[in-house]
């Protein structure tokens, strides 16, 4: 079992954002979900991760509504790295970190040496183990980035959501960012807009248009030239490797509205 989103509908400032979009990720894999700005990934985000509630339609996780649950008892479960990093607190990176572990607190208080174990091995999966005792404030946007991943690794989720991940980092920390991600025994909803990022590491995408999903599937069966004109009104040609993985050429001369 695994979160699932069933027919989830949900008006935001009198807009339909989320119209009747269906999720049931596979227990491991890692589905990108696709789009452009406003097709309402963030939104469905939102949804998965109980922060907002849909006006139609259900959310389960492990076949109990997330309505029932509590914030805590899903947060043991799922952790969300959201869009927005921003903060002015004064406060180290390996804080932060630690703040992944609040969940997992028992009534008698944390297990420290768990709780150590588990933000030691977050900072060194996502590279940040030499900035642990930085201050946050002094971290560039994807170092920020980066520690923000960290958290969601020490607080042990089995489901992991993330909302454009890469969008502060240089290539090679998006490579090994998703690459973790793919490693990792997760199952994961990652938003992404890079299509070839999505290609690559996604054993699914869903592709999102005016808050609907247009195509869900294999990478190499959804991301094909007409679909992509359709959703992103761009020309693409899509190039098929040995090993199955489109590469997707984008042709920005030849733009035309989307349908
Ligand atoms: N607080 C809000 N009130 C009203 N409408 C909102 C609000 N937040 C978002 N929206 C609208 O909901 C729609 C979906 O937004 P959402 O952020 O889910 O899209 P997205 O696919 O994640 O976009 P992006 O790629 O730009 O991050 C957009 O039309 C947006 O304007």
């Amino acid at each position: 079992m695994t979160l699932h989103a069933d027919r989830v509908r949900w008006n935001r400032g009198g807009a339909l954002v989320v119209d009747g979009v269906t999720l049931t990720p596979r227990p491991g894999a890692t589905v990108g979900l696709l789009g452009p700005n406003g097709s309402g990934k963030s939104s469905l985000l939102r949804l998965l991760s109980g922060t907002a509630r849909p006006d139609d339609g259900t959310v389960t996780l492990d076949g109990t509504d997330l309505r029932a649950l509590s914030r805590r008892s899903v947060a043991r479960t799922v952790a969300v790295v959201g869009q927005h990093t921003h903060t002015d607190v004064d406060i180290r990176v390996r804080d932060v970190v630690r703040l992944g572990r609040i969940p997992h607190r028992g009534p008698l208080g944390s297990r420290p040496a768990t709780d150590a174990a588990a933000v030691d091995a977050a900072l060194a999966a996502t590279g940040m183990t030499d900035k642990a005792d930085r201050f946050w404030h002094s971290l560039s946007g994807g170092e920020q980035q980066r520690a923000h991943i960290a958290r969601a690794l020490a607080q042990e989720p089995r489901e992991l959501l993330m909302d454009e991940p890469t969008n502060h980092l240089d290539i090679r920390h998006q490579l090994e960012l998703l690459e973790l991600v793919q490693r990792l025994p997760v199952t994961t909803v990652v938003a992404l807009h890079d299509l070839n990022l999505a290609a690559a590491y996604c054993d699914e995408v869903v592709v999102m248009a005016a808050g609907r999903a247009v195509a869900a599937g294999p990478p190499a069966q959804v991301l094909t030239p007409e679909l992509i004109g359709e959703v992103y009104g761009v020309r693409a040609t899509v190039l098929v490797g040995e090993d199955g993985v489109p590469t997707v050429v984008l042709r920005p001369a030849a733009v035309s509205a989307p349908a």
